[in-house]
């Protein structure tokens, strides 16, 4: 078994609709995939079956060595760093920056009557200094722009060392000035060996930081091809994942892709 994720004939249906169909995919130590697709693809319902938010209805999903369905789902998030859309929908606005961050120890949103100790609160601010949002600490998370939120959550998810990172859509909603700061930020991550596995979802090529190795590209919930994004993101596989002809150019170590 792969030792981050491997999933084998994974599928997932909901209400009579397929979401996901015949998934099989593997991560290894060190790897840092794009998930990327058209809207409703399936890319945040893989997302959270890799986080153990949700089970898959078929197949075997393999998530940091052990089988979900036959591990308890409590011990195994905590290894796993996530932020998406839905949980920043969660945290409570009156939150202070640096709670946000230190709640994630304890696997909650919205500090209450957890204990904290020093090591917990020091590496909550080593984190925002690393984001370059420690000087929001003590700010109310509601008075951040959109970019400052996104690195708070990427604080948060790297908050207890986790073995797995999960990115959903960390870019959505930046401006160009915003984008481009994230997209550096996780270069630095990417490219640091002691960093987690990660896999992030996007929607556009060009968010995809430099550092990721690899790439699946989802379209109604199935995968139309995997493997390394040199020579995966193709115009040919784009064109099909989209369903509309696409050509993709290489600048530096970036991506683009426009109509054909
Ligand atoms: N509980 C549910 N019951 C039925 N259909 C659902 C359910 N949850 C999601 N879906 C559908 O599953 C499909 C995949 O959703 P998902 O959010 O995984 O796609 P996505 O690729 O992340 O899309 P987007 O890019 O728009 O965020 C969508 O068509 C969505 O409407």
């Amino acid at each position: 078994m792969s030792d981050v994720l491997e999933f084998a004939g994974v599928g997932v249906r909901r209400g009579g609709n397929t979401l996901l169909h015949d998934i099989d995919w593997s991560v290894e130590e060190g790897e840092r995939w794009v998930v990327i697709g058209p809207n409703g693809a399936g890319k945040t319902t893989l997302l959270q079956i890799a986080a153990a938010r949700i089970h898959p209805t078929m197949g075997v999903a393999g998530i940091l060595g052990e089988v979900l369905g036959t591990v308890d789902v409590f011990d195994l998030r905590p290894r796993i760093g996530l932020a998406s859309a839905a949980l920043a929908d969660r945290i409570p606005a009156e939150e202070m920056v640096r709670d946000v961050v230190v709640t994630a120890s304890w696997g909650v949103t919205g500090r209450w009557r957890e204990e904290y100790d020093e090591m917990d609160t020091g590496r909550a601010d080593e984190l925002l200094v690393a984001l370059g949002v420690d000087h929001l600490s003590t700010r109310r998370f509601s008075t951040l722009s959109e970019g400052e939120r996104k690195r708070v959550q990427i604080a948060r998810a790297l908050m207890t060392d986790p073995e797995l990172m999960l990115l959903d859509e960390p870019a959505a909603g930046l401006d160009l000035r915003g984008r481009e700061d994230l997209v550096g930020r996780l270069q630095t991550l990417a490219e640091d060996i002691e960093s987690p596995a990660m896999v992030l979802v996007t929607h556009h090529v060009e968010e995809i930081p430099p550092g990721f190795t690899d790439i699946l590209m989802l379209r109604d919930g199935q995968v139309e091809a995997a493997g390394p994004l040199e020579t995966t993101l193709t115009g040919e596989n784009l064109s099909r994942t989209f369903g509309l002809p696409l050509v993709v150019d290489k600048h530096g170590n970036r991506w683009a892709a426009r109509a054909a």
